[in-house]
């Protein structure tokens, strides 16, 4: 059996980056943007007020008094030039208006009709945003999954639409005799189908688009009819039927191109992966953690990979083990584990029941506390390493 990180090497061998599409800003959030965008424009294009005051020249003094000649808010300057001994009204974001040197806040002024009296104890600031001081033109934005922030950045850049990846594919298709959906109502030897919703959030939610495919039954004409409607998928992703069951047909169907079959992981043995008539296939084995785990560990970085994320393996980070564990077996475990939040490194424990079938369990676990193949014993207080889910 291969090693975990051998099965994620081969998945990821059998995706690429997808080409990019015009996606307009107001429908950007969460594509991965694939090309810098570049300003245009400086921000701000002028300098301008940073407070609502008055704008005056030279360096003034409590008690000095100006005439106010004119007002400058945002969006309309004022036209003209400040001396010395005048003062223009002026608002946050209006342009300085030539001449001003600083810009008094109106706090710190007492008006008397048109002229100003500088109140004692007036701040020192300038309260001036100087051109460019945002951004310049030229002044560039690298690739990366857009968040809320870069969008309104973009925009300030006068970047109206990005170059996005598209987004990929992934036909989601549950298989079994004893599935049926939820709402259903099921036979008294049925079940109700459930990965298939954790894995279609899990790739919504990392930015793919899912397609949940018809349930197909355990017989090879049924699959090769469901798999054929997931037609223009960039990944096929299979739930069940893989292990080595009389009734497992995904691993023998027509068409498919193995890269490897079975892996040194628990949950999660029999995973697949491969090409379906050229298409990149991935085949999750049926016990619902052992799908949804595969589902973190493999299915998004493919979906990450096809984003044109550059670094789409997941990322383990570091725990503090509070209780003991014994030596580990041949196969990595990935443990469902609970978090508890400390000053230094989080603390985390593994839930007494593993069983792949539980998903109360999963349901209440915040982690997968990783155990390498044959790693020893370790103790409570020791470091390790886990995934958060
Ligand atoms: N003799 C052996 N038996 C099994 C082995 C083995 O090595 N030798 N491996 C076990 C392991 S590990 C796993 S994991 C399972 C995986 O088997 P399959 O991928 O063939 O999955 P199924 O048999 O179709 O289903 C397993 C289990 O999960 C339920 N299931 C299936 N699909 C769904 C779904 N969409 N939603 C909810 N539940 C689902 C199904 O009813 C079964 O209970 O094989 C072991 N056996
Ligand atoms: O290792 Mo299987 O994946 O759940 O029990």
């Amino acid at each position: 059996m291969i090693s975990v990180e051998e099965a994620l090497a081969r998945c990821l061998a059998l995706v690429a980056p997808l080409p990019p599409e015009t996606v307009p800003l107001a429908e950007a959030a969460g594509r991965w943007m694939c090309v810098p965008a570049v300003a245009t424009r400086d921000q701000p294009p002028f300098a301008a007020s940073a407070m609502d005051g008055y704008a005056v020249s030279g360096n003034p003094a409590p008690d000095d008094t100006f005439l106010v000649i004119g007002e400058a808010g945002a969006g309309h300057a004022f036209d003209g030039t400040v001396g010395p001994g005048q003062a223009v009204r002026i608002f946050t974001g209006a342009p300085l208006p030539r001449g001003a040197s600083r810009v008094i806040i109106q706090e710190d002024v007492v008006r008397e009709g048109d002229r100003i009296i500088l109140r004692k104890g007036l701040d020192s600031a300038t309260h001036i945003r100087p051109p460019g001081q945002d951004f310049r033109a030229g002044d560039s934005l690298s690739p990366r999954r857009l968040r809320p922030n870069d969008l309104a950045l973009l925009a300030a850049m006068n970047i109206p639409a990005v170059q996005a990846r598209r987004k990929p594919v992934v036909a989601l298709i549950a298989t079994g005799d004893e599935l049926v959906m939820p709402g259903e109502t099921p036979g008294p030897d049925q079940i109700i189908a459930s990965n298939g919703f954790a894995l279609k959030a899990l790739v919504e939610a990392e930015g793919g688009e899912a397609r949940l495919l018809p349930i197909a039954r355990d017989n090879e004409a049924e699959l090769l009819t469901v798999l054929s409607l997931a037609e223009g998928a960039d990944l096929i992703v299979t739930i069940g039927g893989a292990s080595v069951g009389d009734h497992d047909l995904v691993g023998k169907v027509a068409g498919l191109e193995h890269s490897f079959w079975k892996l040194a992981l628990r949950p999660g043995k029999p995973l697949m992966a491969g090409r379906l008539n050229g298409v990149p296939m991935l085949g999750l084995p049926g016990n619902p953690v052992s799908a949804i785990v595969c589902g973190h560990l493999f299915l998004l970085p493919m979906v990450r990979a096809m984003l044109g994320d550059p670094s789409p393996a997941p990322q383990p980070r570091k725990g503090r083990l509070t209780v003991d564990l014994p030596a580990n077996g041949p196969r990595a475990h990935y443990m469902r584990a609970r978090l508890a939040p400390d000053d230094g490194l989080p603390g985390i424990a593994p839930f007494d029941r593993q069983d792949s079938a539980l998903l109360s369990i999963l349901g209440q676990a915040d982690a997968l506390l990783i155990r390498p193949v044959d790693a020893p014993p370790c103790r409570a207080g020791d470091t390790v390493p886990y995934l958060p889910l």
